[in-house]
């Protein structure tokens, strides 16, 4: 018999509380390579505290999470640095520098994990077929706010992209985008998942985005994993909690 993948992700009986909020519930899950895994779930249910634990910007109250191998909560920060590389993040925010340029934010990850040689050999490439990969070469040398909401949300994409990780975090990716760009960022998440065959956890409630990227979707209710389906078997489902998010 064939043995399964390995999961890239595994998330295992995580318990994140703030107070009296239980925010996550004995939570479980694993990703497999190569998939594109979506977290569904209200305003306030806990999708961004769960990757927030799953790249250890904050810390679970118990349970365990393992990323390509490493148990993070055993990772020292250098250890925690190096697995950040193979870690792409797409923050709802962007999270661009404003007063750096196209060309400085996406030299950014490698100023941090590349070392001079390195940078002063391939930096200039690397940066070009970022920005080729996402359909902006012209704007290496703007400002964001020269930018749109969706060349930004680009550009914040070629940057978690340019190290080549193979595992990419999306928060929220197409919110605040309208519909036609929302559609364009999110067939351009498909295309670079095969382009650099990485494996994506996208967190988000947009269901034409889940349409076009995912292969499977689990559903957060109550901080638990409340479905865990293909979005056109939840999207034929008579469950009325899940049917709240297509109706
Ligand atoms: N640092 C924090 N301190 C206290 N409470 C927090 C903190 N971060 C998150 N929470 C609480 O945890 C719960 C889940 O928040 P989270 O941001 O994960 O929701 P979400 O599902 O990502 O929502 P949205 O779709 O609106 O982004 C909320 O009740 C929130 O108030």
């Amino acid at each position: 018999m064939e043995r399964a993948l390995k999961p890239v992700i595994e998330v295992k009986n995580v318990n994140k509380s703030f107070g009296e909020n239980h925010v996550l519930r004995d939570f479980s899950m694993e990703v497999v390579p190569g998939e594109n895994l979506v977290i569904l779930g209200k305003s306030g249910s806990g999708k961004s505290v769960l990757i927030k634990c799953i790249i250890k910007l904050m810390q679970p109250d118990s349970g365990q999470i393992v990323v390509l191998d490493e148990d993070i909560n055993g990772l020292d920060q250098e250890e925690l640095d190096k697995l950040r590389a193979k870690v792409g993040f797409l923050f709802q925010s962007n999270a661009l520098y404003d007063s750096m340029t196209v060309r400085e934010n996406l030299e950014f990850p490698l100023r941090i994990h590349w070392t001079k040689e390195e940078r002063e050999k391939n930096a200039e490439s690397a940066v070009l077929e970022a920005l080729e990969d996402v359909g902006l070469l012209h704007t290496v040398n703007m400002m964001p706010s020269e930018l749109s909401g969706g060349m930004r949300k680009r550009i914040a994409l070629a940057r978690a992209l340019i190290l080549k990780p193979s595992v990419i975090l999306y928060d929220e990716p197409t919110t605040g985008l309208d519909p036609i760009t929302a559609r364009e960022i999110s067939e351009l998440m498909v295309s670079m998942q095969k382009k650099y065959n990485a494996t994506s956890v996208i967190i988000s409630h947009d269901m034409n985005c889940i349409r076009i990227t995912s292969n499977r979707v689990i559903m957060l209710i109550e901080g638990r994993r409340y479905a865990d389906d293909t979005y056109e078997n939840l999207r034929l489902s008579k469950d009325p909690k899940i049917r709240e998010f297509f109706d």
